[in-house]
């Protein structure tokens, strides 16, 4: 599995803000030099770069006299106004050192949930990529306000290598990998090198952020992994501290965690879909329907549909729950209102309970449901 990595071509590399500034809020420049010449090495030998980098926030605490990261949200976007610039100047330094010119690319969750502009992010990256430019994403901290806020990057990092169908995510951090439990706390924990199916399980090891400057902690990792495992994407998790750690994993070696991608990942429509676009609602279907969904491929007809949540329309995204738990998502043909009073039904009822001529048998078609694994 690990050839696959060395063979990557498109590759997606994210780090974080513990790997990138010290606690008190200065650049830790060393790593910084490691990882770009490591960076620009990958693209001299051909390979397509994206970097999701983190430390705007930190960054911006010494420039502005802060000890730690600031409470007050206005201050904290504040420190991320300031640190974005310290951060972007130093890697458009050195990344001009050995040849290579870098794009800034600052986004917030709108810009993945509407089609619109995930499809222009999309052509641009591309077109960055045939220029031989090193994209460098972060999340638009300061204009993006908390409830709409991706809030971590490693899950900027999981959308993002799904838009541009990387081969391979490395996610680089103060930690080596997944461990079977938050070594912070249990030194018993030993490291896990491969995980070949995210389940409850996983999540459960999982605790949160081990420094100030972390944000997200293993939790947000894994579901990054998911996100990109289902999206036919590896993840790796592992050390920015060690020096070539990036150049160890690109070269096959058998460091860190990596997350098997699933080889039914989802196309590009489907990304969209399950990642992309904003949740409106969720429908809970019923044993039947879940075993015609999962097992036969099968399409949500009103007959499966024990209850609906939230107000949506038709072409809304909405969440399937069966037994508590989310399996797939998809987009829906008929609005909230309708589905409450179809729920339960045949299918050659619709018309008749609605009061319409013409209706979807689906309430939500197969070509327009992803599974989630
Ligand atoms: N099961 C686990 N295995 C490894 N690290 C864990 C685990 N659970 C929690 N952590 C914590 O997650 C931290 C890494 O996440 P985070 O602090 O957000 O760093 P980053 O800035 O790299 O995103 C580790 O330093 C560790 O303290
Ligand atoms: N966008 C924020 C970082 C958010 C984030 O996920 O941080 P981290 O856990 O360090 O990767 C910033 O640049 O400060």
């Amino acid at each position: 599995m690990r050839d696959a990595i060395k063979n990557a071509k498109r590759i997606v590399v994210k780090v974080g803000s513990s790997t990138l500034c010290y606690p008190n809020g200065h650049l830790n420049l060393e790593r910084i030099e490691h990882l770009v010449r490591q960076l620009s090495d990958l693209a001299n030998q051909g390979k397509e770069v994206i970097l999701v980098s983190s430390g705007a926030t930190g960054a911006g605490l010494a420039p502005l006299g802060f000890k730690e990261k600031p409470r007050d949200l206005v201050l904290r976007q504040a420190s991320a106004a300031v640190g974005q610039g310290v951060l972007i100047h130093m890697y458009e330094r050195l990344f001009r050192e050995y040849g290579r010119t870098v794009a800034q690319i600052l986004l917030t969750k709108e810009d993945s949930t509407s089609r619109h502009s995930y499809l222009n992010l999309r052509n641009t990256l591309h077109a960055l990529l045939q220029l031989h430019v090193i994209p460098i994403i972060n999340e638009n901290d300061v204009v993006a306000i908390e409830e709409y806020k991706i809030g971590d990057n490693d899950t900027l990092s999981a959308t993002v290598a799904g838009i541009v169908e990387a081969d391979v995510l490395i996610i680089l951090s103060d930690i080596d990998g997944l461990y079977t439990a938050n070594p912070a706390t249990n030194p018993e924990a030993t490291l896990i090198h491969e995980v070949s199916m995210i389940t409850d399980e996983t999540y459960k090891i999982a605790g949160g952020a081990g420094s100030s400057m972390g944000t997200g902690g293993m939790y947000t990792k894994i579901k990054a992994a998911h996100m990109a495992t289902n999206s036919g994407i590896h993840m790796i998790i592992t050390s920015g501290e060690s020096d070539n750690s990036l150049r160890r994993v690109c070269n096959g070696e058998d460091i860190g965690t990596l997350f098997i991608a699933n080889d039914q990942g989802v196309s590009q429509k489907h990304h969209w879909v399950a990642y992309g676009k904003r949740l409106s609602g969720s429908i809970t279907i019923d044993n039947g329907c879940a075993s015609a969904v999962l097992d036969k491929g099968a399409s949500i007809l009103p007959a499966g549909i024990i209850s609906v949540d939230g107000i949506f329309e038709p072409g809304d995204t909405v969440s399937i729950l069966y037994d508590g738990k989310e399996i797939a998502r998809g987009l829906v043909n008929y609005s909230s209102s309708d589905l409450v009073k179809i729920k339960g039904h045949n299918t050659q009822d619709i018309a008749r309970v609605l009061e319409i001529n013409t209706t979807y048998d689906e309430v939500i078609h197969r070509n327009n449901l992803v599974i989630i694994h």
